[in-house]
């Protein structure tokens, strides 16, 4: 399952099935993944909790005491020790009010960073294909948010609404215990509360999935905008960006308030019920002190407990209409942790002693529902061999580098390295055989030297330098004020194209691997530049296998052969001179490339190859 499905298995209309969210098992999971690791503070939990639900209940009974013994009986030694005792009580419960209520931040914190940590390592092991079709600030959007709402559904369970039932039970006791007749009057609540909930939880349920949709929208097409900036501002977009943005989190906005509607229609509820009760209790202890001589202090702790129950037990009724929105999202999280890795690096075979040859054994590809990529593919690159691979737009010369790198299966066929078949090799072998340099090289904030690390980040000083030197870096960093030192900005914003470019040349030398593929990798240098780069690496790796995916005729004089993709063949296969005199696909792309060159500038006279 892709993103794109799973975001749109999201995407659901308010009134189809919700079955597919079992919400015991879910919230199961989430206290059986969260509280066991935590238990020591969990326990320590547990006691304050127990502290708060005696305490609020001790408070409620005090009253009958503050009636009868202050009030009634006029004592005033027994003012002083009452109020001893309330002052004390209340002491305590807000004490223990204080422990839990930090607690429970410390658990909501603790558990939402293990889940963002737990769903951030498991997308990043998903396959490419997984993140094909989702922008990568909706996916983000989602570890964030998922992560909290795990955390949200165990500290509401297993802390705040336990602690709210836990003092429901203490104050029934103490309502039960002054009048259990009149205390059987709440009991009639119980099914109208549930029933409240229950069709609440349904609406609720049923629209949450749709509000994680919408949240990723949001931060998607403001990322894209932000990202774009420049094509924004170039093609005077600005009024469809911000139109689409203001859609989108109009649409945010009216789900987020159905739900608020829905949540909010528990806390009249309640109060309804709560007044009703009340009325009728008035009837009743009027009549009961008539009839029955029961004590004013009796009555006071059966409405002190009445109303002190009232919060805890709203709190509880709307705590289980909330939930719903974070077990939706909690069951996304689980479901984008679980979607399948089919490309795992199962193997155990290494490449230690292999040559860097390379193995096309008639491989097709093709993506999920798409016409094939790559048709029955087949070719053999000794060790050491440079190839330009060229072709139209489309013609499968990326998807075919992706399937060196294993970033795909083919459907049909094999892709081998050494003679070793990519899918029997070991994870680390199969990380190390190829390095990718492409157009658009990502650089991680940090310095220069720490992206060519990435490379290999056991590399010695010399070893840095050399590539540094290979890669023709060592002048732009004699003239950056913190040398190897110096910060590349987020995304190596704060450096060139070109000195992006040799950077990421530098970490791809650093690797060491028996396969270099350069994807338009000097596109942003200038030819003399380029010239000398690639003659310094072609020099400098006589055994290993060199790819060019390349529009750039300079590349020609570095490669021992070039392959000519069409649609998905592999057409031929030969040295440029061959393929200028034999084959007319080659020549036509050629020569038209060529032709348009002179309107491109400098390249124009030897033209630029597809
Ligand atoms: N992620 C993808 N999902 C679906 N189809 C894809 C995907 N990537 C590429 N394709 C399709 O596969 C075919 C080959 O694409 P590929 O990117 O390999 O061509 P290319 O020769 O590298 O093109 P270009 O020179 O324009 O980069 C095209 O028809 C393309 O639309």
């Amino acid at each position: 399952m892709s993103l794109k499905q799973l975001g749109q298995s999201r995407q659901m209309n308010p009134n189809q099935n919700t079955s597919d969210v079992d919400n015991y098992t879910i919230a199961k999971r989430l206290i059986r993944e969260s509280i066991p690791p935590r238990w020591k503070i969990y326990v320590l939990s547990l006691i304050l909790m127990a502290g708060v639900a005696t305490f609020t209940a001790a408070l409620a009974w005090s009253t009958k005491l503050i009636v009868n013994e202050v009030f009634v009986a006029g004592s005033l030694t027994k003012a002083w020790s009452v109020a001893a005792l309330v002052v004390g009580v209340s002491a305590a419960l807000s004490l223990c009010q204080y422990g839990n209520d930090v607690i429970a931040k410390v658990l909501n914190r603790s558990i939402s960073s293990m889940y963002q940590r737990k769903l951030f390592n498991a997308l990043i092991d998903k396959d490419l294909s997984f993140f094909a079709a989702g922008h990568p600030a909706s996916t983000m959007q989602q570890v964030f948010i998922s992560g909290r709402m795990g955390a949200s559904v165990v500290v509401k369970l297993c802390n705040n609404m336990l602690t709210d039932v836990l003092t429901l039970i203490g104050l029934v006791t103490v309502m039960v215990w002054q009048d259990p007749v009149m205390s059987l009057t709440a009991v009639v609540m119980f099914p109208l509360i549930f029933f409240l909930i229950t069709t609440l939880s349904k609406r609720i349920k049923a629209i949450a999935k749709s509000e994680a949709t919408l949240l990723g929208k949001v931060h998607s097409v403001g990322v894209e905008a932000f990202q774009g900036i420049k094509t924004v501002k170039s093609y005077q977009l600005e009024p469809g960006t911000k139109g689409r943005f203001s859609d989108a989190v109009q649409a945010l906005e009216d789900r987020i308030l159905n739900i608020a509607r829905i949540t909010a229609a528990t806390m009249p509820f309640m109060q309804m019920l709560g007044g009703l009760v009340l009325g009728l209790y008035v009837l009743y202890a009027s009549w009961q002190t008539v009839a029955n001589g029961k004590t004013p202090g009796e009555f006071t702790a059966f409405i002190s407990a009445f109303l002190l129950a009232y919060q805890p037990a709203e709190r509880v009724s709307k705590g289980l209409v909330d939930i719903q929105n974070a077990i939706v999202l909690s069951d996304i999280m689980f479901k984008m942790m679980e979607v399948p890795v089919k490309l795992k690096a199962t193997g155990t075979t290494t490449l230690e002693g292999r040559p860097a040859s390379l193995d096309f054994d008639n491989v097709s590809f093709n993506y999920e529902g798409r016409i094939p990529a790559l048709n029955n593919v087949s070719f053999h690159l000794d060790a050491g061999q440079n190839v330009a691979i060229v072709g139209r737009s489309g013609a499968g010369k990326t998807t075919l580098i992706d399937l060196v790198q294993r970033f795909y299966d083919p459907t049909h066929g094999a892709v081998k390295i050494g003679g070793e078949d990519l899918r029997s090799l070991s994870h680390d072998a199969l990380r190390n055989s190829t390095a990718l340099i492409s157009q658009e090289v990502f650089l991680f904030e940090g310095t220069i030297r720490e992206n060519i690390l990435d490379g290999r980040r056991d590399a010695t000083e010399e070893e840095i330098m050399e590539v540094v030197r290979e890669a023709q870096l060592a002048e732009v960093i004699a003239e950056m004020p913190m040398g190897l030192d110096t910060q590349v900005g987020a995304n190596g914003n704060a450096l060139s194209g070109g000195q992006k470019q040799r950077v990421g040349i530098a970490r791809a030398l650093l690797k060491d691997a028996k396969i270099i593929i350069f994807d338009e990798a000097t596109s942003a240098l200038d030819g003399e530049s380029e010239r000398e780069i690639l003659g310094r690496v072609v020099e400098s790796n006589p055994d290993k296998t060199l790819l060019f995916v390349s529009h750039r005729p300079a590349i020609l004089q570095w490669v021992d052969k070039v392959m000519l993709m069409d649609g998905g063949h592999l057409m031929a296969m030969d040295s440029h001179e061959n393929l200028m005199a034999t084959n007319p696909i080659y020549r036509s792309l050629f020569n038209l490339e060529a032709e348009e060159g002179p309107e491109n500038g400098s390249e124009a006279a030897d033209g630029t190859i597809g």
